[in-house]
């Protein structure tokens, strides 16, 4: 019996972009789950009794990236516990080691689709932030003083993912800077005509 491996869609962008206001768009419209990396983390973070709780904290408000040991594991265990077949996986991969990490644990296992890449310019992103941060996210980096890292951090590393996948023909870029309703127009059409 031949089992159908889970589709999976990466999610990526700068901080802030609309990736999350996106995806919860897109499981409304099409029927994905969600997995934020950030989330996940955030959530571990939390646990009680969690062994990387520090860690995490530490990763997150110098806006540096968490070994993959944690992130890919966080992600896999979530996809099973959700018994479902099709998922947004967002914030991730995002730098080497996490497609490193990936391409080792997981990529077997799925049936990788295609990145969305939510493109929007450094003043924009921050913009967003911190507004997030006003609006009480309760975010400890959504501070100017941990997204000056994030974005270095989007620049340095992530953007080099990004383009591997580019490279690949594997990228469904969108302008993120419009406002959320117009953006999603441009998703639903990608969504649409890859025969979701
Ligand atoms: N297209 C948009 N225009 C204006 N504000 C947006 C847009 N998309 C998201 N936002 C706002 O910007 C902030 C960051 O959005 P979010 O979806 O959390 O981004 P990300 O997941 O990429 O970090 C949130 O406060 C959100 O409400
Ligand atoms: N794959 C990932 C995703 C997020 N993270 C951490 O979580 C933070 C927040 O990521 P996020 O995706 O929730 O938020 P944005 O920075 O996209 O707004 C990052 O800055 C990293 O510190 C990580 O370490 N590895």
């Amino acid at each position: 019996m031949s089992v159908e491996k889970p589709k999976i869609v990466f999610v990526l962008g700068g901080p802030g972009a609309g990736k999350g206001t996106q995806c919860s768009r897109i499981v409304d419209r099409f029927q994905f789950t969600h997995l934020s990396a950030g989330d996940l983390l955030r959530e571990e973070r939390s646990r009680e009794g969690s062994e990387f709780g520090n860690l995490i904290e530490d990763y997150i408000r110098n806006g540096k990236i968490v070994p993959v040991e944690v992130t890919c594991s966080l992600l896999e265990n979530a996809m099973k516990a959700s018994g479902k077949s099709r998922f947004l996986i967002d914030g991730f991969p995002r730098n080497q080691d996490n497609l490193d990490g990936w391409n080792r644990q997981m990529s077997e296992k799925v049936d990788f689709q295609f990145v969305f890449f939510f493109d929007c310019g450094e003043d924009v992103c921050v913009k967003r932030c911190l507004g997030r941060g006003q609006s009480g996210s309760g975010r400890t980096d959504d501070n100017l003083d941990s997204l000056k890292k994030r974005i270095s951090t989007y620049n340095n590393d992530s953007l080099p993912i990004i383009k591997f996948f580019e490279g690949a023909g594997q990228v469904k870029r969108i302008d993120a800077s419009p406002d959320a309703e117009e953006v999603f127009g441009e998703v639903e059409k990608i969504f649409v005509a890859s025969g979701f």
